[in-house]
Parts: C-alpha cells; structure tokens; sequence
C-alpha cells in the first residue's frame, strides 16, 4: 500500500487510474490538485464532498490518505461542481493562520500593480481582519485628493512624509490587512512601522506588471508619468528602473509570495491563469511558514 499524507479523505488510487487522471494529481499545500485538462474525468470517487474545492478547472481535494488498496473504504460520487466552494480553502487557511498572527497587521509590499490592493481585500475577508490602503488614507487626511495630484501638487517628498505618518499610525492598529504604496519600502523608517506586523512581499514579473498597468493607463501612477512611449512601454521602462533601485527594500520583507513560485507549485504556464485568491492563499502560507520558523515550530 502506498500511503499519501493529507488532511481529510481518502481515495482510492486505482478509481483514479480507472479515470485516467492517474499522474496528473499534483500535491500543493497538503492537497492533491487535478489539471484543468482532467476536470471532466470527474468520475473520481471521494467521500465528504464539502470538502472538495472547485475552481476555475481544477479541483483540489483534501485527503488524509491516498492508497493503492484496491479495497480501500467505499467511495461515494457526486456533483463535483455544486459541491465546491472556491473560497473554502482561503478560508480554512486563513483559520490556520489566525492563532500565529495572533491579531498582528499584515503589511503587503511590492511595486505598483502587484496585487497588494486586490489581493489585501481577499486577504483581510479570509481572516476576517479589516482593509486598509496606505495611500487610500493618505488622500483622506489630505482632504481627498488623488495621490497624483499631491505628487503633481506638492511634489514626491511631500507625499513620502503623509506616507510615512499613515504608516505611523496604521502600525498601531490591530488585525487589519494594509496595502502599502510601492515605494514605501524605501523609508527606513516605514520598516520599524512595518515589523508591528508581518510583512509580505508580492514578487509579479515586471513584464506582467506592466500588462496591468498599461491596461489601466499611467496617469494616476505618476511616479511612471515621466516616461515615453505607449503605455506598455512607459510602464516597463519606469518598473525596470524602480525594480533595480528598490529590490533590496523589497527583499526586507518576512515572506514573499511570488507568481512565477505558485505556477510551478500549481503546474501552469500561463501566469495569467493564477487568480488573486491563488496569490491571497499562498500569502497565507508563506506567512505560517514564517511565524512557525519564528515560534520554533510551536503549534499554539
Ligand atoms: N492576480 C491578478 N491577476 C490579474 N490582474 C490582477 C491581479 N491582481 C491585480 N490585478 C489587477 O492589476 C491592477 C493593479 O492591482 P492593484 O491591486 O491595484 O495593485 P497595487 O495595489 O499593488 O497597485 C488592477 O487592475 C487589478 O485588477
Ligand atoms: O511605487 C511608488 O512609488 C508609488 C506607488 C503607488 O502605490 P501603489 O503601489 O498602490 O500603486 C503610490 O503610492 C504612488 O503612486 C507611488
């Protein structure tokens, strides 16, 4: 018998084989994942159906063990697709995590376009913390102006000391999820602010940053504004030169979620195929492993 660590189900290897999805199960995060390609092999035969996690073409399933017992327990079927719950791991995880952080902030960092905004709010709805984004509350205590009409205003060193205060103050505050601006990591200052809580790089290849941002356009980005060229090209150029100057800082940070690092773990090549819940969870992760290093291990 060939046994599989895992969490709550068992399967039976040869109903899988009988599928021919035999190989195509990959382990992440303790749970057996199915390639899209295999989603409609799914005669597989699972107990506790709740359980299971559809998303987007793929299913994860929980399993406390995985043999080749051919008479392992019986296995119900059912529908896989209402069954599902995309949400249901983030949640499970941000459970799991909830005791290490022990009410601390998360602080995610990463250039502009990374994710921070987008993927804080999953975050923070996971662990039932509050959202706060760092320039959001900036534009607020300066009476609501844009961020980049008080660069176009006041000029850089202006908004990094509003920033710096923001960061101040968020620091204080307890279980909530900031998104920080990108170039917060540059103010030595902001990292003392920052170690309050955990700190979370969001690694995204300059090249996708750069998809986004032009498809957002560049103006409420003015730190970009300065470049020529059309928008994809304005955005890469600014990125690469921010990227060189700013890595070391973003480096700093207790854990880093990186893109490329979760297509690897969830086999797929195309980066624009892994969602902001994919990215939320393995920050969830990424932090576990670090608090976990931290405590020694210690399970609280
Ligand atoms: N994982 C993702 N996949 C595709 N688009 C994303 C992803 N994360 C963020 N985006 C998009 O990229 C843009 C920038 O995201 P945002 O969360 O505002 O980044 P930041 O707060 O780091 O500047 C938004 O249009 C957002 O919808
Ligand atoms: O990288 C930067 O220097 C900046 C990033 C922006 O925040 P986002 O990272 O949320 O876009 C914003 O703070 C400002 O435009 C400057």
């Amino acid at each position: 018998m060939e046994a599989v660590s895992g969490t709550n189900l068992q399967l039976s290897l040869p109903s899988i084989r009988s599928q021919k999805i035999e190989g195509k199960i990959r382990r992440w995060n303790g749970l057996l994942r199915l390639s899209p390609r295999h989603r409609n092999d799914l005669g597989l035969k699972v107990t506790q159906l709740n359980e299971l996690q559809w998303r987007r073409g793929r299913v994860s399933v929980p399993v406390l063990h995985a043999c080749k017992d051919p008479h392992a327990p019986a296995l119900q079927s059912g529908n896989l697709h209402s069954s599902f719950d995309e949400n249901w791991l983030l949640k499970n995880k941000g459970e799991e995590v909830l005791p290490y952080l022990n009410e601390r902030c998360i602080f995610l960092v990463g250039m502009m376009g990374s994710g921070k905004t987008t993927v804080g709010e999953i975050l923070s709805e996971a662990l039932g913390y509050s959202f706060v984004d760092s320039d959001k509350y900036v534009e607020d205590a300066l009476g609501g102006s844009p961020v980049a009409q008080i660069f176009k205003q006041f000029g850089e060193s202006f908004f990094r000391d509003n920033e710096r205060e923001a960061l101040r103050k968020l620091s204080s505050i307890t279980r909530q999820v900031v998104s920080t601006g990108g170039g917060a990591v540059i103010c030595p200052i902001n990292w003392k602010y920052m170690r309050e809580g955990v700190t979370v790089y969001l690694d995204i290849p300059l090249d996708v940053l750069a998809r986004r941002i032009a498809a957002e356009g560049t103006d409420s980005r003015p730190i970009l504004d300065s470049e020529s060229g059309d928008a994809y090209t304005k955005a890469f150029t600014g990125l690469l030169s921010l990227s060189k100057k700013r890595a070391q800082a973003y480096a700093k940070a207790d854990a880093k979620a990186s893109l490329q690092h979760i297509a690897t773990k969830l086999g797929l090549e195309d980066l624009s195929d892994i969602t902001p819940t994919d990215i939320a969870l393995e920050v969830l992760v990424q932090i576990e492993d670090f608090l976990q290093c931290k405590n020694g291990i210690s399970v609280p």
